[in-house]
């Protein structure tokens, strides 16, 4: 499975840079700690949908998505267009993300920024606030409930944010139990790749009202939007929609209506 492939190699590309920067000496260049900017309040509107806009080049279901990708002319767009949030993926080997783009883009705007990957490792939280990410990702279907709950007590210590994604009821249960207060539903099926906002549909109603709800992937259209509004849905997490747009200022106005 793809998920296996990508948290093996994340273990090894963790254990590199834990040999060139270890934890205590990453912990320490963490000194003066910045507040993140509120994503969560951002994503939670009085009667509308938020958008969390993606930076993704490629992904392991379609290969390379955006041709000519320029990290900081996108973020340029989406900062023009007043998205809710900005999400980086950083990944580098199924996703040809980069650390980088998230140390470029921060510098570049005050936006609320998510930093994409596939967390693994009490590092990779103390990592994602020195690149200068506001919140980051838990994935349930890689992580224990004993992880959610420890890297969910640092983000808070050094001043992040968690979205914590499910894609089905177990991992729902799991994410709650850990007492996530941001809930990404996938819709994206990352055995098959297959999506589709019936998951949405099915597990909302299952996740208390307090929380804030985020569904991701596969959206791609005015009605996908209208859609996901009327379930009740805070946010949405829209790459590839906005990767294989000519005009992105344009795909974003069109999917705000
Ligand atoms: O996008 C993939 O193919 C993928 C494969 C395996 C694990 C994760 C994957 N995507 C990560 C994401 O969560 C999406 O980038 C995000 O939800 C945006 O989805 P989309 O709008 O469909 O690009």
């Amino acid at each position: 499975m793809i998920l296996d492939k990508i948290v093996a190699h994340k273990k090894k590309k963790v254990a590199e840079e834990k040999h060139q920067l270890s934890l205590s000496k990453l912990v320490e260049k963490l000194d003066c700690i910045q507040p993140p900017r509120n994503f969560k309040n951002s994503l939670k509107k009085e009667n509308q949908l938020t958008i969390i806009a993606e930076i993704k080049k490629a992904s392991p279901s379609k290969g390379v998505i955006r041709q000519s990708f320029d990290p900081l002319e996108i973020a340029e767009v989406y900062e023009e267009s007043c998205v809710e949030a900005m999400s980086v993926l950083t990944e580098d080997k199924f996703f040809q993300g980069s650390d980088d783009y998230l140390k470029q883009v921060r510098k570049t705007t005050s936006c609320p920024l998510l930093r994409k990957d596939f967390i693994i490792e009490a590092y990779q939280v103390y990592q994602s606030k020195l690149l200068g990410a506001d919140a980051i990702l838990l994935i349930a279907a890689i992580l224990t409930k004993q992880q959610l709950i420890e890297f969910q007590r640092i983000a808070e210590q050094v001043g992040l944010y968690c979205l914590l994604e499910v894609h089905n009821e177990e991992e729902l249960d799991k994410v709650l139990e850990a007492g996530g207060e941001i809930i990404g539903i996938n819709n994206r099926n990352l055995k098959t790749f297959e999506t589709t906002l019936k998951t949405t549909e099915k597990l909302i109603s299952s996740v208390p009202k307090n929380k804030v709800i985020v569904s991701e992937s596969g959206i791609h259209t005015r009605e996908d939007m209208q859609f996901l509004q009327k379930l009740g849905v805070n946010a949405v997490l829209i790459g590839e929609g906005f990767m294989v747009a000519e005009d992105i200022g344009k795909k974003i106005r069109e999917l705000r209506g």
